[in-house]
């Protein structure tokens, strides 16, 4: 599989030295903040990997859907264009799989919170807050695996309606926010947590990134899958569809 890496950063370069280490995979080219990104650059490529920023993703998008070549985006802080870009990508025949964390540990955790938010929606008692580390150099807050994260708790527990990721001076957090609380420390890789609370207990779900592996490693067998899935049914897909079809 002859992967093209978009974005030559801490994950780039993790990326390349996952897809280096297996005889399975090449990396066929790097496509750094330099390149001029146009449909042609991506020729002899099965697969895209982009860990960029924002901005620049939303630049290259359409060279991306152009070449038709599966993309696979790790790159965060575009969730407001979600659905433009899912209904895009579906209208070119194209195929994009985008998840705010590749990591499978990650995406374990979630599924945990999620069925946790569920459960402690039936009794008024717990309370939730959800909280997230990362690096300094991170540049988008609260993190997406964050904000999936929120989406799901929100999609799960009737007494939350909306998140609240900066806290107030002058009001208190009313009963219906849920809190997304951001730290920002030194080189952390990753680490994300819900905060359960009763009158009688806490409850504490957590998930620390013990390096940026297990990230590089989850887009790496997801554009495995991506690019036999744009074989048989080219579309928007999400590490949930991955995990669904993977555990049956
Ligand atoms: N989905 C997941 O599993 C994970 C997602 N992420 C996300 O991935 C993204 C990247 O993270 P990270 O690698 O740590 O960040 P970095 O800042 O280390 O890397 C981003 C890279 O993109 C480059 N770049 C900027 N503009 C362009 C462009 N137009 N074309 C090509 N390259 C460009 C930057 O170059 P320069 O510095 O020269 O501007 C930089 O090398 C973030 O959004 C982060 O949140 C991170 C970890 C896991
Ligand atoms: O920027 C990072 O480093 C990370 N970003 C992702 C996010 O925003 O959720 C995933 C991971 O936690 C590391």
């Amino acid at each position: 599989m002859r992967y093209t890496l978009v974005g030559n950063g801490r994950m780039g370069q993790q990326v390349q030295s996952v897809i280096e280490a297996s005889p399975e995979h090449e990396v066929h080219a790097v496509l750094d903040v330099d390149a001029a990104i146009t449909a042609g650059s991506f020729a002899g490529s099965d697969v895209i990997i982009d860990f960029t920023v924002r901005d620049a993703f939303l630049a290259n998008l359409p060279a991306m859907i152009d070449s038709g070549v599966p993309v696979v985006v790790g790159t965060t802080g575009w969730d407001d264009q979600v659905e433009r870009i899912s209904a895009q990508a579906r209208e070119a025949g194209a195929s994009l799989m985008y998840s705010a964390n590749f990591s499978l540990g990650v995406n374990i955790f979630l599924r945990t919170v999620r069925e946790a938010a569920k459960m402690i929606g039936s009794f008024d008692q717990f309370d939730i807050a959800f909280s997230e580390q990362h690096h300094t150099a991170k540049a988008d807050f609260p993190s997406g695996t964050a904000l999936c994260a929120a989406q799901m708790i929100l999609d799960a527990n009737p007494r939350k309606k909306t998140v609240l990721s900066a806290l107030s001076e002058d009001r208190k957090i009313r009963p219906d926010e849920l809190q997304v609380a951001s730290i920002r420390l030194g080189s952390v890789f990753g680490q994300h947590a819900a905060h359960i609370n009763s009158d009688f207990d806490d409850i504490v779900i957590s998930h620390t990134a013990r390096s940026r592996q297990g990230f590089a490693s989850g887009a790496v067998e997801a554009g495995r899958w991506l690019a036999t899935k744009h074989r048989s049914t080219p579309g928007f897909y999400t590490m949930d569809n991955f995990l669904d079809e993977v555990l049956g």
